[in-house]
């Protein structure tokens, strides 16, 4: 089944994140993809993978992603922070992340873990997010 799966970067991890998604891109291949600005265009740049690109993040990319988390519409984030820059949108950054806490959606600051949840997703392990979106409740009242 296909998955909603968002992938950002800072600007010293893209080219991680760019590694990490092309040696995925099989699995990638089979789900629905979005990105901030940047991370996205490098990422189709160098994979055949198509990627709904949002605005870049210090101009609002993570809040429109936010906004989908907000819904519980995306299944997946992997959010690959640098821990040793600050960043001028870090309450975008850190609101995003309380966003994925609120819902519980499972992301990954990390390669380590990120490694993890795509294997955890190839093998289908995501199968309890179809039963979220088949029951998610309305907006409320
Ligand atoms: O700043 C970002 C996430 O906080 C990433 O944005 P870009 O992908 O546009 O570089």
């Amino acid at each position: 089944m296909s998955m909603k799966i968002a992938l950002i970067a800072h600007d010293r991890k893209k080219e991680e994140m760019v590694n990490f998604i092309t040696a995925y891109e099989t699995v990638f291949e089979h789900h629905e993809l979005f990105a901030t600005g940047t991370t996205g265009t490098r990422i189709m740049e160098q994979t055949k993978l198509q990627i709904h690109r949002f605005m870049s993040g210090p101009l609002g990319g993570d809040q429109q992603i936010g906004a989908m988390v907000a819904t519980n519409d995306m299944d997946l984030i992997i959010f690959l922070r640098d821990p040793l820059m600050a960043q001028p949108h870090e309450p975008d950054i850190i609101a995003l992340l309380r966003l994925c806490d609120v819902q519980g959606i499972p992301v990954a600051t990390n390669i380590a873990t990120a490694e993890i949840l795509v294997k955890a997703l190839d093998r289908g392990d995501f199968a309890w997010r179809e039963l979220v979106h088949k029951y998610k409740p309305g907006v409320p009242e």
